[in-house]
Order: structure tokens, then sequence, then C-alpha cells
């Protein structure tokens, strides 16, 4: 595989985008996920750019976060993503230059592997003519994000590569359903420029939940997807509850606990772990709320020149050519 550092800039075949996503959403540990953009208009997500048809495979990465990936290109996942597709395709396809513009950062409970994996896989099934369906490509994202995290779970794959709000189906040949959604809400998404890798804050979760915290975990997880079909906000509101992954992640995020109680006071009507974290996201009801909320995250949360806080609306379009 040949590896150069430069490409020609702006030019390319074809252009591809993933938005960053929200594992969990606090109430569904891995069975709830959400695609998010700025308001701004700013792309806050992979953008993969397919350059030339050659002889051998080439990656250029360029972007913010560029300096967070594996310094080998080799060890890059669009490169394991592209081998993975042509495993599933079932025959050698012609190789590609290829430029990653690395929008998200590494390690940030933004859903980061997963935007690259789905922009990339979204990316080789567009530009091939489409020999995977909806499903297979899903299974292979997922499988692909599996072999990072250390543990298969759809809950970034299925938003960045759909968009909305999606809920994982277990044992449903769907796989996944898009959810309803307070059109007015906001999130704030507020990453501090540290990094924790998905695999350690898998680590530290239990692994086994008595009956008594199943029930209490499906209850709320019930709750808050019915209150989003009875059209109460409220009541979803008060579901957004994480029994699960939220009291064994807290000592790996000690300002949680402060910043939520801050924010409450301030009216915002969550803030909750995204993914693994370290990112946190605030649920606000209108966009003025969300001023508020990443005013106070910018200046109580961040910590370095890699940070970012980010108002957002829901991705309604997930991934794309662009
Ligand atoms: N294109 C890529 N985007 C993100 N991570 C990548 C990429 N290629 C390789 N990696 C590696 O995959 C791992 C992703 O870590 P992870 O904690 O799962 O990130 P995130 O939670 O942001 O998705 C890191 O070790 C990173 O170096
Ligand atoms: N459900 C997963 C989500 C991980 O998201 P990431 O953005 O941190 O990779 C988990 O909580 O482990």
């Amino acid at each position: 595989m040949q590896i150069t550092s430069e490409l020609a800039p702006g030019a390319y075949l074809k252009r591809y985008y993933a938005p960053a996503s929200t594992g969990n959403f606090s109430v569904g540990f891995d069975l709830l996920g959400a695609a998010f953009e700025p308001v701004s208009g700013e792309l806050f997500g992979d953008v993969l750019d397919i350059v030339a048809e050659q002889a051998d495979m080439q990656l250029t990465i360029v972007g913010r976060y560029v300096h967070q990936l594996p310094a080998d290109h080799n060890d890059n996942l669009v490169l394991s993503c592209f081998d993975a597709f042509e495993r599933k395709v079932g025959h050698n396809l012609p190789k590609l230059a290829l430029r990653l513009h690395k929008n998200l950062p590494v390690g940030s409970g933004l859903g980061s592997s997963a935007c690259s994996i789905v922009v990339a896989c979204y990316a080789f099934n567009d530009y091939f003519g489409k020999p995977l369906s909806e499903a297979e490509l899903l299974q292979l994202m997922a499988e692909a994000e599996g072999g990072v995290s250390g543990g298969v779970h759809y809950d970034n794959v299925a938003p960045s590569y759909f968009g909305g709000l999606q809920l994982m189906l277990p044992q449903s040949a769907q796989i996944c359903r898009s959810l309803p959604w307070f059109a007015q809400w906001r999130v704030v998404l507020s990453y501090p420029g540290t990094v924790l890798s998905t695999k350690a804050a898998r680590a530290v979760l239990p692994q086994q939940l008595s009956l008594g915290q199943s029930i209490a975990f499906a209850g709320m997880l019930s709750r808050f997807v019915s209150a989003l079909y009875a059209k109460d906000e409220a009541d979803a509101v008060a579901a957004l509850q994480d029994l699960v992954a939220e009291p064994a992640r807290t000592p790996l995020l000690p300002e949680l606990p402060g910043l939520r109680a801050a924010l409450a006071g301030k009216g915002i009507l969550h803030l909750g772990i995204s993914g693994a974290g370290p990112t946190l996201f605030a649920l606000c009801s209108n966009d003025e709320q969300a001023q508020l909320a990443a005013d106070y995250l910018s200046r109580h949360y961040e910590k370095n020149q890699d940070a970012t806080t980010q108002i957002c609306r829901l991705s309604q379009g997930g991934a794309r050519a662009l």
C-alpha cells in the first residue's frame, strides 16, 4: 500500500460527509444514539474525498484533529474499512486515492471513529454502485466500530449513517428505528480537549446488572421513548437518566455533577455524557438557552486548544454526498 503525505488540495471526484453522534443519549446505553450538526452550518463531522482511481490505495489526512490520529496511515480506519468492504463485496475493486478531513476529535465521545467508518463505508458503497444493502452496510460499520471500541454497538454508526435519533431494535432485521424529536430542542456538545478512549471507558462498566437494575433501565428507556411518541416533553426530560454507565464513569469525569447542578440552576433541561465521554451534551429547550449553556461550558469545561463547544440541532440527513 502506497502512502504519501500530499495530494493536490481541493480536487476530487466525489466528496462525502458523515455527522458527529452522541451514543446512549443518557437513557439508552448502547441502544440509543443521535446525530447532530451545528446550527451555524459548520461541518462537524468527517469528510472523505475520493480523489482518483489508481494502482494502489493512498490516504492523505487533513483537518483540525489530524494530530490525534495514528502517525502511520496504514492504521487508519478508512483503509481498514476499504479492505473490509472489498472482502464483503467478494471481488477486487479499483484502488483509490483518498483524502480524509478529520474534523472530529478522537477519543472524544462524539463518535469520531464511527464517523470515519460511516463516511468511508458510505462513500465506497455509493462510489462502486451500491453493491451492499443498507442493512449489510450498517452491519459492516458496526463490526468495524466493535473492533476499536471493544464491543459491537450500533448507537454511533446508526445515527451517523441514517441521521436522527435512532433506537436499536435487538433481533430485528430492521436493526434500528428513527424516533420522534422535539423540533425546538437544541443540543450543546462540549468537548474539553482531553482524550478518553472508548475501550477504557467500557472497561469500567459493570459486567452484570441485578434484576432490579435491569427493570429500572428497561423502564426508564421505555418511559423516554413513550414520552416522545406522546409528545410529552416534561416526561421525556425527566426520563433522561443514565442508570447503567454514568455511575461507573463519573469518576472519569469528576466535573459532571458540579456542571450539571450549575446548568440546572440556569434552567437547562439536562446535562449528560456524550457516548463514553469526555464530551458532555446539554439538552436545551431553545436557541437562547443553548447559547447560555454553550457560554457556560466554554468557560468552565474547555481545557486546551483542542477543545470545542458547538450549538447543534438534530442532523436529519446523516451520511451523504456533498
Ligand atoms: N479515522 C479515524 N478516526 C478516529 N479514530 C481512528 C481513525 N483511524 C484510527 N483510529 C483509531 O481508533 C481509535 C478510536 O478511539 P475511540 O476511543 O473509539 O474514539 P471515539 O470514541 O472518538 O470514537 C483510536 O485509537 C484512533 O487512533
Ligand atoms: N455506547 C457506547 C458509545 C461510545 O461512544 P463514543 O463516541 O465514546 O465512541 C459507550 O457508551 O461505550
